[in-house]
């Protein structure tokens, strides 16, 4: 039995997680905010307030789990807990904390993993290092989505491109071999154990779009290698199917750092995207990896993502990021503005500041609705066949990331996508 299943971006969502943001985004300054890959520093109760707009709206729809409550689960079991801690000391080679976060109990252990434990200045090494933590806080928690993918019913856990990620993978993995409501049919691939900087995927880049057909961004954080070997474990999961990896070249910019900062599926005919790269004059190069039923892979390069899907029976209408404007486009695909989360086929999240594109959702048909009526009950989200909730995220934005970001599902029901 597998408590997750994804088989498509828009099948009506049954379970994701979340991370709450707290303290750990208040340790930046604007000299090292760039560094632990944020656009800017934020402030936490601007933040926090949004991303609980999120979290009500999603509690409306689907169980919501928190990362963070996971952890705390699993970590009651004593030899989870110092596997755990070996793993998560190893990484900073702090081997010598190690007794310190196994006297922790479990909440304590979670929040200090989460939020960082700070050097203690007992030694004249310590004392005179410009190093602030033993173990630093994880900043980028909030947006769940990097650290794994479930893929039919199973895992795929980050392999980070940045270091300053890579302890967040490491709780995602722990869950999913450990949380008895996250148990899988087994990793498809295992980023801490299996992964290096050659190897690296996150899970942004990973776009499911058919039980049978992903998306997979080639980009600063997920290398053609780490693609490849994606496609040789597919061969051995889909005998006598085809299966179809598009794999979309992003230019290795800040606002293109993931897939899904420049593409989503909104609805099973419909996605969001930034015209010039999906579209107009700078399309991305796009590989199909075709794996036959006979196991035989082929390679060829095809003329557009939205062409080659058409091909394989996905044919998805075309809703532009910040409209025809090229200067909205531009400001809104930087705040995210392609980064929709589906909870059921055509009804999405987004930030609310990307207005241009919501005012194409609206003329796409989608009734547009802000998360304080959904909050105070004024709209009932199953009266409309198509809608588009906007919460509030200029600041959560600078963060780097959008609304599809900031979820990982892990359950969704089945869906018919290909015609
Ligand atoms: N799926 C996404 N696009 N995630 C955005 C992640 C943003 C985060 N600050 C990072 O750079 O890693």
């Amino acid at each position: 039995m597998t408590n997750v299943r994804v088989c498509s971006e828009v099948g009506v969502l049954e379970k994701v997680v979340i991370h709450s943001p707290g303290k750990e985004i208040e340790v930046m300054t604007p000299e090292t905010a760039q560094e632990v890959l944020y656009n800017d520093i934020l402030t936490l109760p601007v933040v926090a307030e949004d991303h609980k707009g999120l979290k009500n709206v999603l509690k409306k729809v689907t169980r919501v789990y928190e990362l963070k409550d996971l952890l705390k689960d699993i970590l009651k079991n004593e030899e989870v807990k110092r596997d755990f801690v070996i793993t998560i000391t190893a990484l900073e080679r702090r081997a010598d904390i190690a007794d310190y976060l196994m006297s922790l109990p479990p909440e304590e252990l979670a929040d200090a993993v989460v939020c960082g434990v700070e050097e203690r200045r007992d030694s004249l090494e310590k004392f005179l290092s410009n190093r602030n933590y033993a173990l630093p806080p994880l900043p980028n928690l909030y947006f769940t989505r990097d650290i794994s993918v479930v893929f039919r019913g199973k895992v795929i856990t980050g392999s980070m491109a940045n270091k300053v990620r890579i302890g967040e993978a490491v709780i995602a993995r722990f869950i999913y071999k450990h949380h008895p409501e996250f148990k899988s049919e087994g990793f498809i691939f295992d980023g801490i154990l299996e992964g290096n900087e050659k190897v690296t995927i996150e899970g942004g880049d990973f776009l499911v779009l058919d039980k049978n057909v992903v998306a997979i961004g080639v980009s600063e954080r997920t290398t053609p290698s780490s693609i490849d070997i994606f496609v040789e474990r597919m061969k051995k999961e889909v005998v006598n199917e085809e299966f179809h990896v598009f794999a979309v070249v992003l230019p290795k910019e800040r606002s293109t750092i993931h897939l899904d900062m420049v593409f989503t599926m909104v609805d099973k005919d419909k996605c969001v995207c930034h015209y010039p790269y999906l579209l107009g004059k700078e399309k991305l190069r796009v590989i199909h990896i075709n794996i036959m039923p006979s196991g035989k892979v082929s390679l060829e390069e095809e003329e557009s993502l939205l062409d080659a899907l058409k091909k394989v029976g996905i044919k998805l209408e075309p809703i532009i990021c910040g409209g025809s404007n090229p200067v909205n486009q531009k400001r809104e695909q930087w705040l995210s503005g392609t980064n929709f989360f589906a909870f059921a086929p055509g009804k999405i999240i987004g930030y609310a500041c990307n207005y241009n594109t919501f005012k194409e959702l609206e003329k796409a048909g989608f009734k547009i609705v802000h998360v304080n009526d959904i909050v105070k009950d004024k709209v009932n989200l199953d009266d409309y066949e198509k809608v588009a909730v906007g919460i509030e995220g200029a600041e959560l934005a600078r963060g780097g990331g959008g609304v599809r970001c900031m979820t990982m599902p892990v359950k969704r029901k089945p869906i018919k996508i290909r015609s």
